[in-house]
């Protein structure tokens, strides 16, 4: 068996951790075997080869993580009736651990996770400790990352440039451009990756793109690292990959943490530390070769040969009767950890600030002390179960064990925090720049974004052309060269509008995981997706308002041209940021509806169908809203305005002859150019500053 093995990069620590085989179909991917319980003894053999080091990796302290007497609360329906999820449970994840958090479905898992990680504040009670310390979530952010589901991966980057934008984000300019390249083959190479560094990640397979979720986090070492059911669509070698990898993780100190539905047996053994839910309570704390005699102790036996993670799931569903609250009783709803018959220390509530010990700490809840006593002086067999004198039962295991020591500070936390006080690692400058390269190339690289739009822009544009080729300086065909006029703005707008609302729901997934996990500021994101489209819609706009306009034989001046052009390309522009309101605001299935919807009042009361003398006063105030209507105006300005010269008429009665009839009848003798451009540079800020609103609510509201 070949096995690879590389240092944890935790320093001094020294850890050794192993490495996932490259290759998914290799052979040598089953670097771990043998699985037994109870009598043959389950064995991980790792023998080093090639070993590999993650030393350019920032150095990060070891974290324990504590969570007491936790309750999760939402209130539902109209009558904001309060349904508790998390019931008031208690737990410890240990740096240098694989933990699992498992359960039944709706029993929690992913409630807590989001708590642990952050993602979730409100409706929280209880405390979260770091290290025995009262939990700061702006530093535990800073030293954690949440790793959902979804591997949320942008599907036009390779995997070089993934990690290129990564390191750029996350070690900022403090770290040369060759530490990061170092850092950026160090972490490919340890988990397989390397030969993959040219793939679009759109084409990895399942687990690789798993790892490089993975790959993409660990650039900054963060010593605490959260999963929501990483295994989720992966085959069983993935699965096993996937959890090798997490493990290889934890080995080098890192508190690994992360919920699972079933495991299967082989999976299930390779967790240091079992966390189990049922209906909201812990009913199993501690170490998965002790679940089986722990759960004996409550005459609930697993038969042979069956999967233990099964048989508890069976047990928490309620299949073998209600056994719930014998096993909650029994681990104090996580108070307890069966591996070292440890009390829990209690903590003060979340919004508590004080600062206290561990060692400071009472043992309401504590375990019988003699019975720990006893057990330490080896007066009590190992692995055996155990019933301490207040009725708790315990399977007691080694306390000499090499066991991390518990003395790690805040201070070692701080000291591993970059010395400024800075949300994230580099400027908002910085962040938008790397967000504005990085959507820039997407765009380049998206076949619908960029190559059908421009198809689109040249098609329609000579297909108007030829429909109202020539009219632009005939008398008798003003009316249909109004109706191009108006066409123009319908084309703009929906062209504009509705590739916004498609793609950018599309990419709030990944914005939710990238600022969470502190990449960049939602301010930055912003700017650069603001930045980064406006110049192609522009360019699409000027092809397609030169083909039309030429074709169509308007004034051949160029300050008409550009007049035009101008409103033309702000009518874009704000239909642009109306598709980005409605993005922001709401999905892909109800924003194409809406948006159309909502537009067809601004179409109306755009001048075009009803002339502004005619609307009912009552309902005027629509036409000032209505961007198509200063579009539309701005664009007859630029063409009948300005004291043009009379038209052609081929005919022996041209009433649109003069181009003042025409503004006449159409109420625009009085209009200004000017005032049209600035209702529509207002009209576009506005629109842009309620988006952004938007999306900060919206990810707000998602957690
Ligand atoms: N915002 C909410 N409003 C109402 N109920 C909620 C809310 N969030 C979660 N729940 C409920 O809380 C319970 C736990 O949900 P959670 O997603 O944590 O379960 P889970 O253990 O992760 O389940 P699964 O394994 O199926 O994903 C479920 O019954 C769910 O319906």
């Amino acid at each position: 068996m070949k096995v690879k093995e590389l240092n944890g990069g935790e320093g001094d620590e020294g850890a050794r951790i192993p490495m996932i085989d490259e290759d998914e179909d290799s052979p040598n991917a089953n670097l771990i075997s043998s699985a037994d319980r109870k009598g043959s003894a389950v064995k991980i053999t790792i023998s080093p080869c090639q070993p590999k080091t993650l030393s350019n990796l920032p150095k990060r302290p070891p974290v324990d993580i504590a969570f007491s007497d936790l309750t999760y609360t939402v209130n539902e329906g109209r009558k904001k009736n309060v349904k508790t999820i998390l019931k008031s449970v208690s737990g410890r994840l240990r740096s240098g651990e694989l933990t699992a958090i498992m359960g039944p479905s709706g029993a929690g898992k992913s409630t807590l996770l989001n708590i642990l990680t952050g993602y979730k504040t409100t409706g929280t009670q209880g405390s979260i400790t770091m290290n025995g310390h009262e939990r700061n979530l702006s530093q535990f952010r800073k030293l954690s990352c949440y790793i959902m589901q979804d591997n949320q991966l942008h599907a036009n980057l390779s995997v070089e440039e993934a990690m290129n934008v990564a390191t750029a984000l996350k070690l900022g300019k403090d770290v040369s451009r060759a530490s990061r390249q170092n850092v950026i083959q160090e972490i490919l190479e340890t988990l397989g990756l390397q030969e993959h560094c040219k793939t679009m990640t759109s084409n990895l397979s399942g687990g690789q793109k798993k790892r490089l979720s993975v790959a993409l986090e660990l650039v900054n070492n963060p010593p605490i690292m959260f999963f929501d059911e990483p295994t989720s669509g992966l085959d069983s070698s993935s699965c096993f990959q996937c959890i090798s990898l997490l493990k290889s993780l934890s080995r080098g100190g890192r508190t690994i943490i992360c919920t699972i539905h079933q495991p299967s047996a082989r999976l299930f053994e390779m967790f240091d530390h079992l966390y189990t839910l049922a209906e909201g309570q812990c009913v199993y704390q501690g170490s998965t070769s002790q679940l089986v005699p722990f759960l004996s102790t409550l005459n609930l036996v697993c038969p042979s040969y069956h999967n233990p993670a099964s048989y508890l799931i069976e047990v928490s569903c309620g299949e073998y009767g209600d056994n719930v609250s014998t096993l909650v009783k029994a681990i104090n709803n996580g108070k307890h950890d069966i591996r070292n018959g440890k009390p829990f220390p209690v903590s003060e509530p979340l919004n508590n600030a004080n600062i206290k010990s561990k060692d400071n700490l009472s043992n309401g809840n504590s375990l019988d002390t003699n019975f720990l006593l006893k057990f330490a002086n080896n007066d009590i067999a190992k692995d055996t179960p155990q019933t301490t004198e207040t009725g708790q039962v315990v399977i007691p295991v080694d306390l000499t064990s090499p066991e991390k020591p518990d003395n790690v500070t805040t201070a070692l936390l701080e000291q591993a925090l970059p010395s400024s006080q800075r949300r994230y690692a580099t400027s908002e400058l910085s962040q938008f720049w790397i967000v504005l390269k990085r959507t820039l190339l997407f765009s380049r690289r998206d076949w619908t974004l960029m190559y059908l739009r421009l198809f689109a822009h040249i098609l329609v544009g000579f297909l108007i052309g030829a429909l109202y080729y020539d009219i632009g300086n005939d008398g008798a065909k003003v009316l249909s060269n109004l109706g191009f006029l108006f066409f123009n703005m319908l084309f703009l707008m929906y062209t504009s509008m509705t590739i916004t609302i498609l793609s950018f729901p599309l990419e709030m997934p990944v914005l939710i995981k990238e600022n969470f996990n502190r990449w960049y500021s939602l301010r930055s994101y912003y700017l650069a997706i603001t930045f980064s489209d406006l110049p192609f819609q522009a360019i699409f706009c000027v092809i397609y308002v030169s083909i039309v306009y030429y074709m169509t034989s308007q004034p051949p001046e160029w300050d008409r041209f550009g007049m035009f052009l101008g409103a033309c390309l702000l009518i874009s522009f704000v239909a642009q940021s109306v598709g980005l309101v409605v993005g922001a605001a709401m999905n892909v299935q109800n924003g194409v509806f809406l948006a159309p919807v909502m537009s067809v009042p601004f179409l109306l009361f755009s001048g075009f169908f009803v002339s502004f003398d005619a609307i009912p006063i009552y309902l005027r105030w629509i036409t000032y809203l209505s961007y198509i209507r200063y579009g539309f105006e701005g664009t007859a300005l630029a063409t009948y305005g300005f004291g043009r010269g009379k038209l052609k008429c081929h005919q022996t009665y041209c009433h649109f002859k003069n181009p003042e009839t025409t503004l006449e009848e159409l109420d625009m003798l009085d209009a200004s150019f000017t005032l049209d451009i600035a209702a529509l540079i207002i009209i576009f800020f506005v629109l842009r500053i309620a988006a952004f609103i938007f999306l900060r609510w919206k990810l707000l509201s998602s957690r």
